[in-house]
């Protein structure tokens, strides 16, 4: 059964449907990938399926329970993470202590004066750090970390809530080739070992190609075609978004479909 189910899913920006009757599902243990040209709608979707946009139409249920209409804290709870930078969280704070604050957040206790992050958890968080090879580097501060270590915290960060689906966007970005699959790689990993599923959306097809499961594509923010990387490389409908019409694809990927 499919942990995630997406059905007739919309939303508009005054006159302009930014997602159109979009339909889709993800498993357990599978990597979806959400592609399409600048403006497809992916980032739309990702927010209403994390709680900050609110739907106009349709439904995202999560095994069964509807998500739309919840607050994105409750939608969090239930077991919808998502990887976020750390750049964005606590620079200054080691590595260790970035995954232990984490882990009290997780367990709603993150406003808890009288417990201090350097107490709590410290095991756990070590443990989380060995699953994404860092557990070496769990005391240096954060700040003073190569980007492809600081990608791995984050997703050990993410880890740390437990989730049932994954939400990343564009997780690769920025990063040197080596790096990316080298990240993907861990992410597909976990995502066997801990039986979650991830939905990503993410520019280098490379990357996509390489490491999705089923990759679903969006176009005007309409969905044109959905299957497995070979399928969709072939298929005429997003050739023609890519090749014909898309303008960031390809200054973006390469060629990396060709
Ligand atoms: N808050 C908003 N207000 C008005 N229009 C919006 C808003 N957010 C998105 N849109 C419009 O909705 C459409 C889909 O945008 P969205 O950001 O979801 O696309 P995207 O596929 O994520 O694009 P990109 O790859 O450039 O990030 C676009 O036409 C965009 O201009």
């Amino acid at each position: 059964m499919s942990l995630l189910n997406v059905t007739h899913l919309g939303k508009s920006f005054g006159g302009n449907r930014a997602v159109d009757g979009v339909s889709f599902s993800v498993a357990k243990g599978e990597l979806l990938a959400l592609i399409g040209p600048n403006g497809a709608g992916k980032s739309t979707t990702f927010n209403m399926v994390n709680g900050q946009l609110k739907a106009d139409t349709g439904s995202i249920q999560l095994e069964g329970q509807e998500l739309i209409g919840r607050k994105p804290r409750d939608i969090w709870r239930l077991g919808v993470g998502r990887t976020f930078q750390i750049a964005e969280t606590f620079g200054s704070l080691t590595v260790v202590e970035n995954v232990q604050m984490a882990l009290l957040s997780s367990d709603g206790l993150l406003f808890s004066m009288w417990r201090r992050a350097a107490a709590h958890k410290r095991d756990e968080a070590l443990a989380l750090l060995a699953q994404v090879g860092m557990a070496a580097q769990a005391d240096r501060p954060c700040s003073v970390l190569a980007y492809g270590d600081v990608k791995r915290v984050e997703l050990a960060i993410a880890m740390a809530n437990r989730p049932k689906l994954l939400l990343m966007d564009e997780p690769t970005a920025g990063m040197a080739p080596k790096e990316r699959n080298e990240l993907m790689a861990l992410t597909k990993q976990l995502v066997i070992e801990r039986g979650i599923a991830v939905l990503f959306t993410e520019h280098s097809m490379d990357v996509v190609f390489a490491y999705a499961d089923r990759m679903i594509v969006l176009a005007r923010g309409r969905l044109i075609a959905e299957g497995k990387p070979a399928e969709i490389r072939d298929h005429p409908k997003v050739q023609e978004v890519y090749f014909g019409t898309g303008k960031t694809f390809e200054k973006k990927a390469t060629g990396a479909m060709a």
